[in-house]
């Protein structure tokens, strides 16, 4: 991911991920290493003025694409890593949680789904995601308080696999763990992946509408739009 300052991710970014991650499983991509240019952050999740005063027809498309590139990324048949190199909230940490492989660069970036402490809530895929990697309690724990795991604390407890010295050293492991795969015989991959993964995907497949209603009917909240205008402040003072 290339868009300065911090990835946040709007319609743009979206749609370049999902149309990125089309075209690796029509070319029959062999692996995946999703990272960030920037030397701080990995992505800062949604882009907060996709959601602050939307116009509705755009914000359905945002989410609509949110979806889509999730389930690419979610159920893609060839292996996939996160180098987290930085920061990764919210929709940051929805990306590397989405990947099958997370190394993180230490010692002084964080991740996490914070959405709680912006006065929003994380989606029930997102929370999924997390209760996959981390279990049910450790996952209602963070998702209730919004927490941001340190570099160390993410390892204990399952949200991140490998710690990295550097980018370099995120890379490297990374591709470490794409030729452990890269031996495998594909299809048989693949369906272990797929059925891992099935439940999950399927109850945002199945609820995809309602998914979108909800997303559109809490954005517009005045309280929400305070939250969001109030969070929006703070970055900026800061
Ligand atoms: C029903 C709703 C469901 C919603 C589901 C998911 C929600 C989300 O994903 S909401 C997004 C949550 N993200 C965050 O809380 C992260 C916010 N950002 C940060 O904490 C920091 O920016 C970060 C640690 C990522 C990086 O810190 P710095 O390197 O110090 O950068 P700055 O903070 O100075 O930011 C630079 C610049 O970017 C703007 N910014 C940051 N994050 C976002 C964002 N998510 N969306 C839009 N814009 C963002 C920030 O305001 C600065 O702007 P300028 O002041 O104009 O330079």
């Amino acid at each position: 991911m290339q868009k300065p300052p911090v990835n946040s991710l709007n319609l743009d970014l979206l749609v370049a991920l999902r149309d990125t991650l089309v075209k690796l499983e029509k070319e029959k991509c062999k692996g995946m290493i999703l990272t960030s240019e920037s030397p701080s952050v990995f992505s800062a999740g949604l882009d907060i003025m996709e959601m602050y005063r939307p116009d509705h027809n755009r914000a359905r498309k945002f989410w609509t694409t949110l979806q889509d590139t999730w389930i690419k990324l979610y159920s893609s048949p060839y292996p996939t890593v996160a180098a987290i190199n930085g920061h990764s909230p919210a929709g940051g940490c929805l990306l590397a949680l989405s990947c099958e492989y997370r190394v993180m660069v230490g010692p002084k970036f964080t991740i996490g789904l914070n959405e709680t402490q912006l006065g929003i809530v994380a989606p029930f895929w997102f929370q999924d995601c997390m209760r996959n990697a981390i279990g049910e309690r450790q996952a209602e724990l963070a998702l209730t308080l919004g927490k941001m795991f340190s570099v160390d604390e993410a390892l204990k407890v399952g949200l991140i696999d490998e710690i990295a010295k550097d980018k370099a050293d995120a890379i490297s492991k990374a591709e470490d763990f794409l030729d452990e795969q890269s031996g495998l015989p594909a299809l048989a991959r693949s369906t272990v992946k797929v059925a891992f993964r099935e439940a999950t995907l399927n109850r945002l497949l199945k609820n995809r509408e309602a998914d979108t209603k909800m997303f559109l009917d809490f954005i517009s909240m005045p309280k929400v739009q305070q939250a969001l205008e109030m969070y929006m402040q703070t970055l900026k003072k800061k």
